[in-house]
């Protein structure tokens, strides 16, 4: 059966909940995947072997994403976190915009051949911290607000916009406020169909630059009627695992009418001078509790962020069914 459109689904079922899938980048990593290059888990793609008949990474991104779909994913994300024009562009063959959009055309395609019909795509787009890697700090530099972040996500936004196999666009691990008020401020011009943002959030409850939660609401309030009509939900995402039920009932309370989604990291932490994850010697608690708070929270798609795998998503369906349905 053909999906209803994801608005409608939203907005006119508020009791439904959705299943999002888990980080995409770091469960290739773990499936034997080479995604350490400027444009990460978009690696794979850039390769036109990943297009020949009998390609070994094409199987393995078809099982990763059979096994979230087995797992109770009904909302799947494309692989394009870092293949924005400027990284791809900068970093491999694809030179112009009409080879970019036939690149993003293919994942797309692809992908959507792959889940079918009746499951959501969230067409993926990094901030501008991924092409600097500054995700967990905000750093922008001297003048985050003095960055043209329109010219940045064009190339991508235009074909997401366009391509009607995505759903929803979904701006992840935003860090910086200036990056979110530039988001906000586009109109239905820009951004033309459902989106959300996905806000990167420090253990202490604040954006990675120290903006509130507080900050954060006033500003989308003081937008009043004048905010894009296709910002459906607001969200967190990458966050610590541990927290994320504090991070996103602070969310909930500065934004109580807004339909939330929420994808935190699987527990472990990233050792930054070490590179590798680890778990804590505070043990995380289980999702079946941390879903059912997120829910009470106001949270209508739950999945997962980096490290995060098939299981995690099982145990996160498995809880949405028991305390939705
Ligand atoms: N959806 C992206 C992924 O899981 C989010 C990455 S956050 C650094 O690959
Ligand atoms: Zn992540």
């Amino acid at each position: 059966m053909k999906r209803i459109s994801i608005e409608k689904l939203i907005l006119e079922y508020p009791t439904r909940v959705l299943v999002l899938d888990g980080g995409q980048g770091t469960e290739l990593e773990n499936r034997g995947i080479n995604i350490g290059g400027p444009v990460w888990s978009a690696t794979p793609f850039t390769s036109d072997s990943f297009w020949e008949q009998s390609s070994h990474d094409r199987e393995v991104v078809e099982e990763m994403y059979r096994d979230f779909m087995n797992a109770g994913a009904n909302v799947l994300m494309t692989i394009t976190y870092q293949a924005n024009f400027k990284s791809i562009s900068e970093n491999t063959s694809i030179q112009t915009l009409s080879a970019y959009n036939g690149f993003l055309d293919r994942i797309v395609s692809f992908t959507r051949r792959f889940i079918g019909e009746e499951r959501y795509l969230v067409g993926s787009i990094g901030p501008w911290a991924a092409h600097v890697s500054s995700e967990y700090t905000g750093n922008y530099g001297p003048h985050p607000e003095d960055i043209d972040y329109y010219n940045f996500f064009k190339p991508q936004l235009d074909s997401f916009n366009e391509n009607k196999d995505i759903d929803l666009i979904g701006f992840e691990t935003v860090p910086n406020f200036h990056e979110l008020k530039a988001i906000l401020s586009w109109g239905e011009d820009i951004i033309s169909k459902p989106f959300y943002v996905g806000l990167s959030v420090h253990d202490n409850g604040l954006l990675r630059d120290g903006t509130t939660m507080e900050e954060v609401s006033a500003h989308i309030k003081g937008l009043g009627s004048r905010i894009n009509k296709h910002l459906l939900l607001m969200g967190v995402n990458c966050i610590s695992f541990n927290r994320s039920t504090l991070i996103l009932r602070t969310l909930h309370e500065s934004l109580p009418d807004t339909p939330l989604l929420v994808y935190p990291n699987s527990g472990e932490v990233y050792d930054v001078k070490e590179k590798t994850w680890h778990w804590p010697t505070d043990k995380p608690e289980s999702w079946d509790i941390t879903v059912k708070t997120f829910i009470d929270s106001g949270a209508r798609i739950i999945g997962g962020c980096c490290r995060t795998s098939p299981k995690d998503i099982a145990e996160i369906a498995t809880a949405v069914r028991r305390y939705c349905e």
